[in-house]
């Protein structure tokens, strides 16, 4: 292809953010490309930058939302919304303006090709351009007070709200705060970049203005996979693998039994959707390194090292709890995290939750760290809440954590190209 005619095309075609960048120097630098026989290299470049935007690209469209069983990215940035208009038509244009926007975001592609008009500001805000998708996903959930507030049915939408999406009820040792609570929609945004998730969120934020305003949001990070080439399971802020017992996200089975709401198991318009559920836990940090690490492991049932059940060798091994020592006594503690938060082996959740930290908690100058639990699953009365009613009687854990948020959210179903996130709810 001769060289101008490859000028314009980068014109003419959807460029991604780094072509963006490309693009926006086009104008001073092709003649130099044109004379210097540089085109070749920057068509290689071009090539290895569209690879690596489907290598790490996450699809927005399919029959679930991305984000809740795609493996689990270095970053998250939550925010929970509080909806502010009352009309149901613009609920409805917000939805449908946020799916184009993330289909664009999660392919890595500018909100906007080319802002030339310097009078307005620019659609998109800007500070993702020349960065990767990062395997970025934006997942929407919506959250009780969407279908009733203070007794009033804000949309028309009060006989579709399902059974199963109530606020959660108070647990024992609960200190909840309405900072970290509750929402009438959720954004969850994960990408391999803080940078690249936070852009979406921001931007989706943007876009909501005047329908929907942030009530609350939260960070989250895991050691990052550049750092662990092992892909080992990622360690919690009290040092210890977090999430070895999970169900198998590459099992559909599991999935339909554990984690997709099912035809049948409550209105249809969330059929193929999921419940999650975020709970903001702080971390005593400070104490549990005051802990002896024999303690600290009764306190999860686990060795902190290798992540093995107490008195096995290896992460994967089985645990018996039933075994017993020499003074009769159970090897793991009946009240360790792992014992309780197991029960009897019926149920399950998916995890995904995210380390947190907030500089210092300014009552008590200690660190603001800790758990942004969040899990996914299909029934949260037959799931979640029966396994937090057992961990807040008696879990050993409690000395050392206390949940400060918490939120439950119909993660929506997911949505073909030429259809929008929320169709079903409002159709
Ligand atoms: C109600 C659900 C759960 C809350 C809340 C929760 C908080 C929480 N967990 C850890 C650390 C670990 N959890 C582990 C296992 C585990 N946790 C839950 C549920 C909740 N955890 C389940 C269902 C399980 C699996 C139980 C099993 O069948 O074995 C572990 C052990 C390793 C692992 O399997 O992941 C750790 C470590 C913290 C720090 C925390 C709150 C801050
Ligand atoms: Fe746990």
């Amino acid at each position: 292809m001769a060289e101008t005619e490859k000028d314009t095309t980068i014109f003419s075609k959807k460029v991604s953010r780094r072509n963006m960048l490309k693009t926006a120097g086009a104008s001073g630098f092709g003649v130099l490309v044109g004379a210097s026989g540089l085109g070749g290299f920057l068509s290689l470049t071009e090539a290895a930058e569209k690879e690596q935007q489907t290598i790490d690209s996450v699809p927005f469209y399919g029959n679930h939302q991305a984000g809740i069983t795609t493996d689990v990215q270095n970053h998250l940035y939550f925010a929970s919304l509080t909806v502010t208009t009352e009309d149901r038509q613009e609920l409805i244009q917000l939805f449908k303006d946020w799916t184009v926007a993330a289909e664009k975001l999660t392919k890595g592609e500018p909100l906007e090709e080319t802002s030339s008009n310097t009078y307005i500001p620019p659609k998109d805000t800007g500070e993702a351009a020349g960065l990767s998708a990062s395997n970025l996903t934006i997942t929407f959930g919506v959250g009780p007070s969407l279908f009733v507030k203070d007794g009033k049915d804000r949309f028309g939408l009060q006989s579709k709200q399902p059974a199963e999406l109530q606020e959660l009820p108070k647990f024992p040792l609960d200190a909840l705060e309405d900072a970290w609570s509750g929402g009438d929609l959720c954004i969850q945004a994960c990408a391999d970049d803080i940078q690249v998730a936070f852009h979406a969120v921001r931007n989706l934020v943007r876009i909501a203005r005047g329908k929907a305003v942030i009530h609350w949001a939260q960070t989250g990070f895991q050691r990052s996979k550049q750092a662990d080439a092992k892909k080992e399971t990622p360690r919690n802020l009290f040092g210890f693998k977090d999430g070895t017992i999970n169900p198998d996200v590459k099992k559909d089975s599991e999935m339909k039994q554990q984690v997709w709401v099912q035809p049948g198991d409550g209105p249809d318009w969330l059929a193929g959707g999921s419940y999650m559920v975020v709970r903001r836990i702080q971390m005593y940090i400070e104490v549990w390194d005051r802990t002896t690490l024999s303690e600290q492991e009764k306190t999860f049932g686990r060795h902190r090292d290798s992540g093995a059940p107490i008195g096995m060798k290896h992460e994967r091994d089985t645990a018996d709890l039933k075994a017993k020592d020499e003074n009769g006594q159970p090897i793991i503690p009946k009240d360790s995290h792992m014992a309780l938060s197991r029960g009897d082996g019926s149920q399950h959740i998916l995890r995904r939750a995210y380390s947190y930290e907030a500089g210092l908690d300014p009552q008590t100058g200690s660190f603001d760290a800790g758990l942004l639990f969040i899990c996914f699953q299909r029934k949260p009365s037959k799931q979640f809440i029966p396994i937090q009613t057992r961990l807040a009687q008696n879990d050993k854990l409690n000395e050392y954590i206390i949940h400060r948020g918490s939120a439950l959210f119909a993660c929506l179903p997911g949505t073909k190209q030429g259809g929008y996130i929320g169709e079903t709810l409002f159709s």
